[in-house]
């Protein structure tokens, strides 16, 4: 369904623009239908970036994005690209006007992409998707943002998608600002969303929810694939040193760690020291079926001088 093929994303920052930042290098991957892919890494490693590329709000500087084999920067109408693939992000409460109810973000979709809809068909289409999103329609209509938790906004974020019939859902961070009783409730939605046939980007730091909510992981680094598998695999046989800090950091919450480079000869790198059978894709080496790991130090570690 989505397919992401050596993506790219270079911003230009500094005075005047006069400088490269590369936030993505080389991306690819794929989120299937009835899928959960999570995205992870730490700040800064270009997760949003994806997200924000996947939902065309910001170009891709090189390689392709498709969705069913269309180049999604080709097609002509946003309105139809959305009414396929939408996006939930981090901050419920900055999506609402304080002033306005916030059922208006309802409304704004019936303006939109419903104009014709009578008002009892539409109003039974805003509580059939409040429904699949466990919320009582009796409870959050006609309230304002002020009146409704974190949770009750997020979720009826997620239901004003739903209502597109939407494929794709890109989710950014959307449990982070919840509480931790509404966040399982938030996790078990999008389980619900899988089950119905959904795709699912997850963009997250949070080792611990990709874990609990997704079927492959995509670990970036520094805005490329460190390793990317099944999400049984990744965690359960992490090949890339940086998925082992990362994963080894997570009890130790206090303790500040460094994504450094491994020192020469420090580290074996998975990808230079793989069996010479192993398959490549791109910067990648399969180690598994389906389980990728890329090279321990961005293709600058001792063993890759050795094989150069
Ligand atoms: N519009 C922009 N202009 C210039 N640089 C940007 C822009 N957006 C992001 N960046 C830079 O791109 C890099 C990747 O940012 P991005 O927001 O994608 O990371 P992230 O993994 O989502 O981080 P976080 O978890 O903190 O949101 C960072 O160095 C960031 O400063």
């Amino acid at each position: 369904m989505l397919r992401l093929d050596g993506v790219s994303k270079i911003y230009r920052v500094g005075a005047f623009g006069g400088r490269e930042l590369r936030a993505v290098s080389g991306v690819s991957f794929d989120v299937n239908p009835g899928e959960v892919v999570s995205l992870i890494g730490e700040s800064g490693s270009g997760k949003s970036t994806l997200g924000r590329m996947v939902l065309r709000l910001t170009p891709a500087s090189e390689g392709t994005i498709t969705f069913d084999g269309t180049d999604v920067s080709a097609i002509r109408s946003r309105k139809a690209y959305y009414r396929q693939v939408q996006g939930v992000f981090q901050d419920p409460f900055s999506c609402y006007n304080p002033v306005f109810k916030a059922d208006r973000v309802f409304a704004m979709i019936k303006q939109e992409y419903f104009p014709e809809m009578g008002r009892a068909e539409w109003r039974d289409r805003v509580e059939s998707s409040l429904d699949g999103v466990r919320l009582d329609p009796g409870q959050v209509l006609g309230k304002y943002p002020h009146q409704l938790s974190g949770g009750q906004l997020q979720r009826m974020l997620i239901a004003r998608a739903l209502m597109l019939d939407i494929r794709l859902l890109v989710a950014d961070e959307i449990i982070s600002m919840l509480d931790a009783s509404t966040r399982i409730d938030v996790l078990n939605l999008l389980g619900d969303l899988r089950a119905r046939g959904l795709g699912i980007l997850f963009v997250t730091h949070d080792l611990s929810l990709g874990n609990y909510v997704s079927d492959r992981t995509v670990v970036l680094r520094r805005g490329r694939i460190a390793e990317m598998g099944p999400t049984d695999r990744v965690f359960g046989n992490p090949l890339h040193p940086y998925t082992r800090t990362l994963l080894d950091s997570v009890p130790r919450l206090h303790t500040k760690w460094a994504d450094e480079e491994p020192a020469a000869g420090q580290t074996p790198c998975p990808f230079h020291d793989r069996a010479p059978d192993t398959p490549v894709r791109s910067d990648l080496a399969e180690a598994e079926k389906e389980h990728y790991v890329a090279c321990a130090g961005s293709g600058a570690c001792p063993a890759a001088k050795e094989t150069a």
